[in-house]
């Protein structure tokens, strides 16, 4: 396919599609480059990459492919620099959560012979960094590329391939419209998240046990406020256009709603209410990206060291195949709830089967 690809930024996102990269074996070389020298070892050590240097001319010259993985304010500063060094016909790949600005900001930069593709993957994490880079974040996802005048039949055709490789599901679109759908799905939720958790943390000054009454409601819809503010601060004022005419809709949106509670309309709140069930259950659970088809367990366990691998260990023995493990607990120190997801209902059945069995609280979600 091509014998080098150099990931720029090896940290969550770069250090997952090198992790999947390396596992595919399909790539001999796998470069890493970092300003930090501790993600390069950790990318090293974790095999996310098979050698990784700080010295920008002999991470990317012998590259065929060079795959930008660091904030979308840092993407021009790092085309400048690299393009010197490139050989002809190598392709720059970004995966930045912007598409229009950046393209528009990179295009005139790019030589004939030199390919530019954008591209975003619809997967990814509040966590920062490669520490929480995994072989598997974009299994199933969808990942939109917005190929444009920098580019060729041939280069796309390696990058779909690429995008394959990791899992991933192409998806093409313009950057236009790329940029005003992830203004509302995910741009607006990680503002709605933020604003969500200033709000409470108000109400906590005033009645300090607000944070303890806080569980999963709180918990799921706020998560991503966790993400990183550098990376986040890029993305905002990179797509702000659009993200506006978002913050204008759901203002609007939640405008109403309070209207209604001041009128105490109440066949308006049910109206509403049965409205966003009803969108929401019509979001395709077919991908990753959106709500995933799994068969769900809950699972009690007291907060002690090592219950995670007693219950991943008896449905390991028995080839019980867990797809995901999320530790809901919201508390310290006391019982918490983990939920495990199987992709076959048969999985579920067996795992049921087998925690009933040693005494586990269980039930299906
Ligand atoms: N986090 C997500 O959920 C997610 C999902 C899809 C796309 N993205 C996009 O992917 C890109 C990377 O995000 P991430 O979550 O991996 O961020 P991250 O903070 O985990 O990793 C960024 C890495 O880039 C490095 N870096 C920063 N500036 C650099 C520079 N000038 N030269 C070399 N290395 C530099 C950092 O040291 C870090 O290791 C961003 O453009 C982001 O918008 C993120
Ligand atoms: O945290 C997650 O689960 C994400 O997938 C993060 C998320 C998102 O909003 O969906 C965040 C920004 C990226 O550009 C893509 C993905």
């Amino acid at each position: 396919m091509m014998n080098q690809i150099t990931i720029i930024g090896l940290g969550l996102i770069g250090g997952s599609l090198g992790l999947a990269l390396s596992n595919s074996k399909k790539i001999p070389q796998v470069v890493g480059y970092d300003i930090g020298l501790s993600s390069i070892q950790e990318a090293v050590a974790k095999g996310a990459v098979h050698w990784g240097t700080t010295g920008l001319k002999l991470a990317v010259e012998h590259a065929d492919a060079v795959l930008l993985a660091v904030p979308v304010g840092q993407m021009k500063k790092i085309v400048q620099n690299i393009l010197p060094f490139l050989k002809n016909h190598c392709i720059i790949f970004d995966v930045g959560s912007t598409k229009n600005d950046l393209l528009q900001e990179l295009s005139p930069m790019i030589p004939p012979k030199i390919y530019l593709i954008g591209g975003h993957p619809m997967a990814g994490s509040e966590r920062a960094g490669i520490s929480g880079a995994h072989p598997y974040l974009f299994e199933n996802a969808i990942f939109v590329l917005t190929p444009q005048g920098h580019s060729n039949e041939q280069a796309l055709k390696t990058v779909v391939e690429l995008v394959e490789l990791v899992g991933a599901k192409v998806k093409m679109m313009s950057p236009e419209v790329h940029d005003q759908i992830v203004a509302g799905v995910s741009h607006l939720p990680y503002l709605v998240a933020v604003s969500l958790v200033n709000t409470v943390h108000e109400l906590s000054e005033e009645l300090v046990d607000a944070p303890l009454l806080a569980a999963g409601g709180f918990r799921d819809t706020t998560r991503i406020a966790g993400g990183d503010p550098v990376m986040w601060r890029d993305i905002s004022l990179s797509n702000r256009d659009n993200i506006i005419k978002m913050i204008d809709s759901f203002e609007k949106h939640l405008a109403e709603i309070k209207n209604t509670l001041e009128i105490r309309d109440e066949n308006n709140l049910i109206h509403t209410f049965t409205q966003a069930q009803k969108n929401r259950e019509q979001i395709p659970i077919t991908y990753r990206g959106a709500l995933p088809e799994v068969y769900e367990l809950l699972v009690t366990v007291p907060d002690q060291p090592g219950m995670l691998s007693i219950i991943t260990g008896s449905l390991g023995n028995r080839s019980v195949n867990i797809s995901e493990i999320e530790v809901l607990q919201v508390r310290e120190n006391q019982e918490g709830t983990i939920r495990l997801a199987f992709q076959k209902k048969s999985d579920l059945d067996c795992a049921l089967d087998i925690l009933l069995k040693q005494g586990i609280p269980v039930k299906r979600r």
